[in-house]
């Protein structure tokens, strides 16, 4: 594993700075590399207080270790499009996580635990504040792919599909120390918090690197939604979770999204504007996360049948 080398970590301040049009052009120059070498970088300056993220994973902390009990009193409820909730993973499952999800605090679906007190507050408030970050972040992502002005905003209007996930992971045992198998994201972007257990790796030219944990850091991956529209000129970065010994590991998951019935494909100035090929065919975003929610509850014998993007690759 390749130890020393390290995910960019990229200051977002000028974005909250009139007037610093150098800095804008810097970062957006960090940005446009990261995501065109693998997908994958840190934020810091970025909007979300350090305090609310601490306090977040400490109230998590505090949640998980209630017994099931107590935490089966926010089971999911049956309509809700994914598991909006508490959730533990099946005992045969690959990944050894359990986890509460979810939607929007607008959304009807959410079934937020009413203990800790203040845990519910505080989840809201960090998914309000990790919209805002997706919102700036798919702004930065437009200008950096020379898209017209607010292109991906207007395309990708309608935040109900967004989620968050809190997470923790059991610790490692002496055979087995999978936390979340490698994949990668279906969604547009995805922003991550670890706690200072750390164990999120990313997959960079064949080499898995350890994103060290650091407080008020975001991790920030580009996902399968973003590489389609932009032809592959952005990554979307393969990453996996590796459980360690002795210790529970706790994060949070944004996954900022796009609407199910939006229809996917290689934009026009990726493809016909500069004669390249489209590299994949067009679909429904919802029946690509149909077939991914399928991979999770009627897991393929075969690793190869595991639906991944390819499966709406063009061969060339
Ligand atoms: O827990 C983490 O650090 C990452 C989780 C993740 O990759 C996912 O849920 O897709
Ligand atoms: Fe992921």
């Amino acid at each position: 594993m390749a130890e020393n080398v390290a995910i960019p970590t990229i200051d977002l301040s000028p974005f909250f700075t009139d007037g610093d049009e150098i800095g804008k052009v810097n970062v957006m120059n960090s940005i446009t590399k990261a995501c065109s070498n693998y997908g994958f970088f840190q934020i810091v300056n970025h909007g979300v207080p350090l305090d609310l993220m601490n306090h977040a994973l400490s109230l998590s902390k505090t949640f998980f270790a209630y017994p099931d009990e107590e935490k089966q009193k926010s089971s999911p409820g049956l309509s809700s499009p994914l598991p909006a909730g508490y959730s533990k993973q099946p005992e045969n499952s690959a990944d050894k996580n359990e986890y509460l999800l979810m939607f929007s605090p607008s959304s009807s679906f959410n079934v937020l635990p009413s203990n800790p007190c203040d845990f519910k507050e505080v989840l809201e408030e960090m998914f309000t504040h990790f919209g805002k970050v997706g919102e700036l972040l798919e702004s930065i992502l437009n200008d950096c792919l020379g898209l017209p002005l607010n292109f991906l905003k207007e395309y990708n209007h309608d935040r109900s599909w967004d989620f968050m996930v809190a997470f923790r992971y059991y610790p490692a045992t002496n055979t087995e120390n999978n936390g979340i198998s490698e994949h990668e994201d279906g969604n547009c972007i995805t922003f991550v918090i670890q706690d200072e257990v750390g164990g999120l790796q990313v997959r960079k030219n064949g080499e898995w690197i350890p994103v060290i944990p650091a407080a008020g850091r975001i991790i920030v991956n580009i996902s399968d939604v973003i590489q389609v529209l932009s032809n592959n000129k952005f990554k979307s970065a393969a990453h996996r979770v590796v459980r360690k010994t002795g210790r529970s590991r706790y994060s949070f998951a944004f996954f900022y999204n796009i609407q199910g019935d939006k229809w996917i494909e290689p934009l026009p100035q990726f493809t016909e504007e500069i004669g390249e090929p489209p590299k994949y065919k067009g679909f429904y975003y919802k029946d690509y996360q149909a077939l991914r929610m399928r991979n999770k509850s009627h897991p393929p014998s075969r690793p190869e049948d595991v639906i991944h993007i390819t499966h709406y690759a063009i061969s060339s």
